[in-house]
C-alpha cells in the first residue's frame, strides 16, 4: 500500500503523514523538506527558491521525477507533497489523500510553526508562495492544484484534530488492506 498525502502550506500535511508513517511503520518520504533542503543549501529562503524555480523548470522536474521514482519503488510508503497525488494519478494500489483547510487557519498555524513576525506578513508570504507554486505546476505539467478530483479522500483538517483525522483514515487504509 503506498499512501501521497498532499495539500497547501499549512493544513497539516506533514503532521498527518508522521502520524500515519508512525502507526503503520511506513517509510516517509516529503518532497517538500527535499525542496527546503536544496533551498537551504543555496542559502535561499522558500520564496527565493521558490521564484528561481519559476524560472527553472529543472528545479521542480527533478523533485517531481524523484516522486515517480519514488512511487514505484518502494511498497510501504506514505508520500507527502503537494504534488504527490498527482505523480501517482496512474499508479496502482495508491491512496491519495488531499488535507484542506481555510487559509486563515492554515495561516495561523504557519505562523506558530515559522514563528513568524505577524499574521498580515505570513499571510502575504503564504499566498505569494501557493502563487508561485501553482504558476510552475500549470506551465511545467498543465496541473491545477485546485483540482481535486485525483484525490481518494479529501478532509478538512480544521473540522478535525490531527488525530482524529488519523483515526478517519486509519478506516479508509484498513478497509483497503485490512488491519494489520
Ligand atoms: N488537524 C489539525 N488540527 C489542528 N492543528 C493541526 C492539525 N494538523 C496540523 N496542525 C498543526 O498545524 C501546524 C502545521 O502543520 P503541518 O503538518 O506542519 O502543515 P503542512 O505540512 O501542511 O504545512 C503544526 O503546528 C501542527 O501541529
Ligand atoms: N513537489 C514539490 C513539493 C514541495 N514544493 C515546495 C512547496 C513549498 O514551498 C516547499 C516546502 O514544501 P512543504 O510541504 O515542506 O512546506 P509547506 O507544508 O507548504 O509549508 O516545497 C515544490 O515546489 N514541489
Amino acid at each position: 500500500m503506498r499512501i501521497t498525502v498532499s495539500g497547501l502550506p499549512g493544513s497539516g500535511t506533514t503532521t498527518v503523514s508522521r502520524l500515519l508513517a508512525e502507526y503503520y511503520e511506513f517509510e516517509l518520504i516529503s518532497s517538500g523538506e527535499i525542496f527546503r533542503k536544496i533551498a537551504r543549501e543555496k542559502g535561499m529562503s522558500l520564496a527565493e527558491f521558490g521564484a528561481m524555480a519559476e524560472k527553472d523548470p529543472s528545479i521542480d522536474l527533478a523533485i517531481d521525477n524523484n516522486q515517480r521514482a519514488v512511487i514505484h519503488s518502494h511498497e510501504k510508503l506514505i508520500l507527502e507533497s503537494r504534488l504527490a497525488g498527482h505523480m501517482a494519478k496512474d499508479v496502482p494500489n495508491v491512496l491519495k489523500i488531499w488535507i484542506k483547510a481555510p487559509l486563515p487557519a492554515r495561516v495561523k498555524r504557519i505562523l506558530r510553526r515559522e514563528k513568524s513576525i505577524s499574521f498580515d506578513e505570513e499571510l502575504e508570504r503564504t499566498i505569494k508562495r501557493e502563487k508561485s507554486e501553482a504558476l510552475r505546476y500549470m506551465s511545467y505539467y498543465n496541473i491545477d492544484i485546485n483540482d481535486l478530483s485525483v484525490y481518494d479522500i479529501v478532509i478538512d483538517s480544521e473540522k478535525w484534530n490531527q488525530y482524529q483525522i488519523l483515526d478517519i483514515l486509519r478506516t479508509a487504509v484498513d478497509s483497503l488492506v485490512g488491519p494489520e
